[in-house]
């Protein structure tokens, strides 16, 4: 195991498992539909990619790019949308796939900004979820695993832009994030 990792939380085998089912139940909600599936970069990249091959219905793909303004959003959420779709959503199904959602407040901001462009319907996918961390509630219609409050890495999370490519989702040791190594004081 990576040496920055504290344990395994959740297998790739676990994993696959999961999105296969996810996207079952994703093909039978919207059977005789197509799907606009919305990835919000990067953490849902990898997930995305994996659910939408797991999909039995006709299927568009567009990406989000957002970041927050920093301590002010952890309140409010307000973010600032740095790639916006390419597709015109009026009128079609959307689906917003997210890697995780623990305070919920950027998610709920998103929906809220796409709910005015006049979609038919929107709903949204999650492979993680942190219910304990929640600041804001918002409706997640497909959740992957709810998880504890530890800070994971791995399947697109990362930490500091690293830990993406990693296969499993694993727990990141605290010292990697809190600046400390090994026998600091
Ligand atoms: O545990 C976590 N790992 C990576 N990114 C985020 C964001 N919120 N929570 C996270
Ligand atoms: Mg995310």
């Amino acid at each position: 195991m990576h040496g920055d990792m504290e344990r395994v939380l959740i297998t790739e085998e676990e994993i696959a498992r999961r999105v296969r089912e996810l996207g079952e139940e994703i093909s039978r909600d919207y059977a005789g539909k197509e799907l606009l599936v919305v990835g919000i970069l990067k953490g849902a990249v990898i997930f995305m990619a994996d659910l939408v091959r797991c999909l039995t219905i006709p299927v568009r793909l567009d990406f989000m790019a957002v970041s927050s303004y920093g301590a002010s959003s952890e309140s409010s959420g307000v973010v600032r949308i740095l790639k916006d779709l390419e597709q015109n959503i009026e009128g079609l199904d959307v689906l917003i796939v997210e890697d995780i959602v623990d305070t919920g407040l950027t998610l709920n901001y998103l929906r809220e900004n796409l709910l005015t462009r006049g979609p038919a319907s929107l709903k949204i996918c999650t492979l993680l979820d942190k219910p304990s961390r929640r600041k804001v509630d918002v409706q997640v219609d497909y959740n992957g695993f709810v998880i504890p409050d530890e800070f994971v890495v791995g399947y697109g999370l990362d930490y500091d832009g690293r830990y993406r490519h990693l296969r499993d989702i694993l727990v990141l040791k605290r010292e990697v994030y809190s600046g400390k190594k090994e026998g600091d004081n």
